[in-house]
């Protein structure tokens, strides 16, 4: 038996749109890949304080917070990761239903894993930004000591050290942190989401 046998969908009275129309603007997931140092967590919060300060309603969900409550009981083998994306793109779809801009930074290293969340939802509402950054770079950066770790074989399957990252094949953005600064990986998204006329 299937988990969605016995189970109806039920309608609200109060539709995206309305919701949209209530906030003047629209509502889309914005998510962030890249490997782990490559600034996902940096840009994104920063994106995060510039939507606020235009009162634009947005949330934001990291891994490493998302890893210490939702998704606690997952790894980061390859079927651990699959589920950690397929769980914050259902969430992510559940914020664009309120009306939220959401921001996601995640390594979501496969393609495919990152399909499926573009394909659950509806077109124009999945912005993909590369936050390209070498491995190098990642690596002298090592803002929390994990690829030093890695080197040591002190973390199996680390991302980039011993686990893939499959870099996006057609992302809405690109990010180059190793030669943007902060501002302007900040005003290309803003600059992105107001020529698409998301806000
Ligand atoms: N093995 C391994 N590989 C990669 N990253 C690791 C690993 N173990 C712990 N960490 C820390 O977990 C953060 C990545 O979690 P994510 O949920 O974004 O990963 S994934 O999308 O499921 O691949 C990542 O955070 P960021 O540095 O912000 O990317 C790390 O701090
Ligand atoms: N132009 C830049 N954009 C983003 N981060 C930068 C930049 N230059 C240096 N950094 C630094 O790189 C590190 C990126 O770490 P973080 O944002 O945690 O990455 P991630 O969330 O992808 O793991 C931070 O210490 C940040 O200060």
């Amino acid at each position: 038996m299937s988990a969605s046998t016995n189970i109806t969908w039920h309608d609200s009275e109060v539709t995206k749109e309305q919701r949209q129309e209530r906030n003047g603007h629209k509502s889309v997931v914005i998510w962030f890949t890249g490997l782990s140092g490559s600034g996902k967590s940096t840009i994104s919060v920063a994106l995060e304080k510039a939507l606020f300060e235009q009162q634009i309603t947005s949330y934001r969900l990291d891994g490493d917070n998302i890893r210490h409550g939702l998704n606690q009981n997952l790894g980061f083998s390859p079927e651990d990761r699959k589920e950690n994306i397929r769980r914050i793109g259902e969430v992510g779809k559940l914020m664009v239903d309120a009306g939220v801009v959401t921001m996601t930074a995640f390594i979501s290293p496969y393609e495919e894993d990152r399909n499926i969340v573009r394909n659950i939802l509806e077109d124009g509402e999945f912005i993909e930004v590369f936050t390209k950054c070498s491995l190098d770079e990642c690596e002298t950066r090592d803002p929390k000591g994990l690829y030093k770790k890695a080197r040591n074989g002190e973390i199996k399957e680390f991302t980039g050290i011993n686990a893939p990252y499959e870099e996006p094949s057609n992302p809405e953005i690109v990010i180059d942190t190793e030669h943007e600064s902060i501002e302007e990986s900040v005003n290309k998204i803003v600059s992105y989401l107001k020529e698409k006329q998301y806000l």
